[in-house]
């Protein structure tokens, strides 16, 4: 069933077109996100979808009627907005301020029934909070408010809530709150839900259907797994000092050179290790790596040179001496710690090699491990307990040789 449905939409202020050619058609239960930079027109779009705003040209229908034709009253039962702007509500109590969301069944002086303030309260329970009830609104964090004012949104019972922004200044816990809790009203209750979003990997993990605003028209519109490539999110914020993984699903800072550090990794062991390097102004090469290790796209994101072999395969000579080559313009090598198995064992021979020719290797395993590894020749690492530890030792004149 369709709820909300947008033909041929043009948006913006006064003779300026903001946004053009808006499809959409918003079903029952579904969560839909626009996404855009600064100033694309995403609180427009959905400013003119709630009825705050006419359209420029082209149509809203609410459940199949001009969104324009409703009155006010049909309009609440339908439909409840949660816009960014702040609400001063005075000396109001978070449960009077969600009560505020049953206006639309009250009498005109503004009446609770008992049914009004179990839904009240029912509305607060759905978004986990029933413990502000009796506190001042203007008292509460600004994740206690979101969750107030999506509770007043609630206590509407809509079938369609339509929010701008809601995760802004949140932090990640609420973030991620706000959003479990809107992706369970879409799902338990049949709530349509239309939002706009900054965080990319929030939209792919939460809606149906990702709307890409940008520059007066929309990119594309579908599933956040479809739409969301590398390629369009790059186009979409112009981005070139970070790199979206539709793999990891987030983005990671570009790296930019500097010294070149080798890293031998593997499994997640060499992710973190390629991050902090990265961040730290190292440039970073690693392989041999499997192309279905989650090393292997954390590399690939950042920009790291990498030396790659197939999925499922013993490393090949090409990739082995590959290897060679780039381990011997590296200024320093370091052993992630990489879990050994049949499919990776040449990667400890480069170990083996580098530590023949004399050269120091830094590693994130016990010395007992390397013993175990290397025999004799796991003596001769530069042991780091963590991260930080590796850092320093690095950075530190004493092996500037490495
Ligand atoms: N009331 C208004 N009158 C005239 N122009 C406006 C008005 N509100 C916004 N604009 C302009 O419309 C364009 C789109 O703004 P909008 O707020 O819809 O973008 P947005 O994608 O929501 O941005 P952000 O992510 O920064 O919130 C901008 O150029 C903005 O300056």
């Amino acid at each position: 069933m369709k709820v909300l449905q947008a033909c041929d939409l043009a948006v913006g202020y006064g003779t300026r077109t903001v946004v053009n050619d808006i499809n959409l058609d918003a079903l029952k239960g579904q969560f839909i996100c626009l996404l855009g930079p600064n100033g694309s027109g995403k609180s427009t779009i959905l400013r003119c979808l709630a009825g705050l705003l006419a359209p420029l040209r082209g149509s809203v229908y609410l459940k199949g009627n001009q969104l324009y034709t409703l009155g006010p009253g049909d309009l609440a039962r339908t439909m409840a907005v949660v816009l960014t702007e702040r609400l001063s509500p005075g000396l109001l109590t978070a449960f009077e301020v969600v009560a505020m969301g049953r206006y639309p069944y009250t009498d005109f002086w503004g009446h609770l029934t008992e049914k009004d303030r179990c839904k009240t309260q029912e509305a607060l329970r759905l978004v986990n909070g029933e413990n502000l009830a009796t506190r001042y609104f203007a008292e509460l964090s600004d994740g206690e408010k979101q969750k107030v004012m999506l509770a007043r949104a609630l206590a509407q019972e809509p079938e369609l809530i339509i929010l701008d922004e809601p995760t802004t200044h949140l932090d990640v816990k609420h973030r991620l709150e706000v959003m479990a809790i809107l992706r369970q009203l879409t799902r338990e209750k049949g709530i349509t839900v239309i939002l706009s979003l900054h965080e990319i990997d929030l939209a792919l993990k939460s809606c149906a259907i990702a709307m890409l605003v940008k520059e007066g028209k929309i990119l594309a519109c579908g599933p956040p797994e479809e739409v969301l490539d590398e390629d369009t999110v790059t186009e979409l914020y112009d981005i070139d000092s970070a790199y979206f993984s539709d793999c990891l699903g987030g983005m990671e800072l570009r790296n930019n050179g500097g010294t070149l550090v080798y890293v031998l990794g593997g499994a997640g062991s060499g992710a973190r290790v390629y991050r902090m390097l990265s961040k730290h102004g190292f440039g970073v090469v690693t392989g041999v790596i499997h192309e279905n290790d989650v090393d292997y796209h954390v590399g690939k994101a950042i920009g790291a040179t990498l030396i790659e072999e197939q999925p499922f395969e013993e490393i090949g000579d090409s990739s082995f001496e590959r290897a060679v080559e780039l381990i011997r313009r590296a200024a320093r090598v370091i052993d992630a710690g990489f879990p050994v198995g049949s499919l990776n064992l040449r990667n400890l021979d480069l170990i083996r090699l580098v530590l023949a020719q004399g050269r120091t290797v830094y590693t994130l395993r016990g010395k007992r491990e390397t013993e175990e590894l290397y025999g004799e020749a796991g003596s001769r690492f530069i042991h780091c307990h963590s991260l930080g530890d590796l850092l320093e030792k690095l950075t530190s004149n004493a092996h500037a040789t490495g």
